[in-house]
């Protein structure tokens, strides 16, 4: 609607548009102000074990914040756990049951489902507190220095030594991390391997950084032509990684070299790394590998577009942890990235298959 006035004229539609605007605005940056209570009120109730309170087995039958800390019996805030509730309902990690009389039920959502250990004790619930624990909480008011001075990682400014040196000295962060990793890992490994049969005809596979070696036993339990798995890691991770039948562990710095195999596995090990130090790495692969070899790789790809997508946000949030924990110049790479890197240290052909939403697999072939 116009209005004219003293020969001004005012446009309503306008000022109501700007105003919302404004309002949306203001909410929103409330909202970021805000965000911590989100990672935080997660972390709250893993530690108050309040998913596994409401599973109860698979049951996940909606009960109250009373009930919940019950089921743990102890004598604690029912009011409290209520609010963090709330918030995490609102993130659509429980689902809320409201009643007529105004009580507040919580069941599982998918998400908060998630966080449920399966039948060997993993959940992603190790890589809530994983990322939130004292020594990555330190790093994180620091993170400006990477803009200032990206020779030293954050991480190592508030801890006085690098992320993987920290966790290996503390046997309690060391299993934490690894807990953390093989939780991802597990359900990520079975939707990779539902949809990608590049394991197919390998005989001998190596896996440059395979941790505990957990990819790999999924790889050869999907694949019984895998006869051959070699987990290849830093010593101080091998040290103790568990027997897996046809696994050896070997220790080593990939940096040097790296097992010989007729394809080399490498999954969520490039990011943390710059990309001199993965040209590197892609030239001992290409040494260790026959004329036919292959790297398989399996990274977060990040996407050529900045978008509002979850997706988007997911990886790209991704790339300031790596950032912050691990290497000032270590980062998520579009797929572009990847290929020119492989290709400087010698492949001539590049594949990518999208078979999960947040990491992709990559062959560079020989
Ligand atoms: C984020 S973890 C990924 C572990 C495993 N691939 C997975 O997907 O769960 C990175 C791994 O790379 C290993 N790593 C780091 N630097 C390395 C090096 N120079 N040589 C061999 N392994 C290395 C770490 O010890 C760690 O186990």
């Amino acid at each position: 609607m116009e209005m004219k006035m003293n020969g001004v004229t005012t446009s309503t539609a306008t000022v109501t548009t700007t105003c919302e605007s404004q309002n949306k605005a203001r909410l929103a940056i409330l909202e970021l102000a805000h965000m911590m209570s989100v990672p935080m009120s997660l972390v709250a109730v893993i530690n108050l074990k309040v998913p596994q309170a409401i599973w109860q087995g698979g049951s996940n039958a909606p009960i109250s914040a009373s009930q919940i800390l019950a089921r743990g019996g102890a004598a604690y805030d029912a009011e409290n756990l209520q609010r963090i509730l709330r918030l995490l309902a609102s993130y659509n990690i429980f689902m809320e049951h409201l009643n007529s009389s105004g009580e507040r039920k919580y069941s599982l959502t998918d998400i908060g489902k998630t966080l449920i250990d399966d039948a060997e004790g993993l959940s992603y619930a190790y890589y809530m507190l994983q990322h939130h624990q004292d020594a990555l909480m330190r790093a994180w008011p620091l993170m400006e220095e990477t803009v200032k001075d990206p020779t030293v990682e954050p991480f190592k400014k508030a801890n006085g030594e690098g992320a993987i040196s920290y966790y290996t000295k503390r046997p309690d962060v060391l299993k934490l991390a690894v807990k953390s990793l093989s939780g991802m890992s597990i359900p990520l490994m079975k939707d990779i391997l539902d949809s990608y049969d590049g394991f197919q005809g390998v005989d001998t596979l190596v896996d440059v950084g395979g941790n505990n070696g957990i990819s790999l036993r999924s790889i050869m339990e999907k694949y019984p032509n895998v006869r051959k798995g070699i987990n290849f890691d830093l010593p101080d991770m091998v040290a103790n990684a568990p027997q897996i039948p046809g696994v050896t562990h070997v220790g080593g710095d990939a940096f040097e070299s790296v097992p010989s195999g007729d394809a080399i596995f490498i999954k969520w090990v490039l990011l943390a790394w710059t990309d001199e130090e993965c040209k590197k790495v892609f030239q001992n692969c290409y040494k260790a590998l026959p004329a036919n070899g292959k790297v398989i790789a399996c990274e977060p790809v990040a996407p050529e577009m900045t978008d509002e997508s979850q997706r988007t946000r997911a990886l790209l949030a991704g790339d300031i942890f790596i950032m912050t924990m691990y290497r000032t110049k270590g980062k998520h790479r579009t797929e572009q990235q990847f290929k020119e890197l492989a290709t400087s240290a010698g492949f001539s052909h590049f594949r990518a298959f999208y078979v999960d939403p947040y990491m992709a697999v990559l062959e560079f072939h020989k």
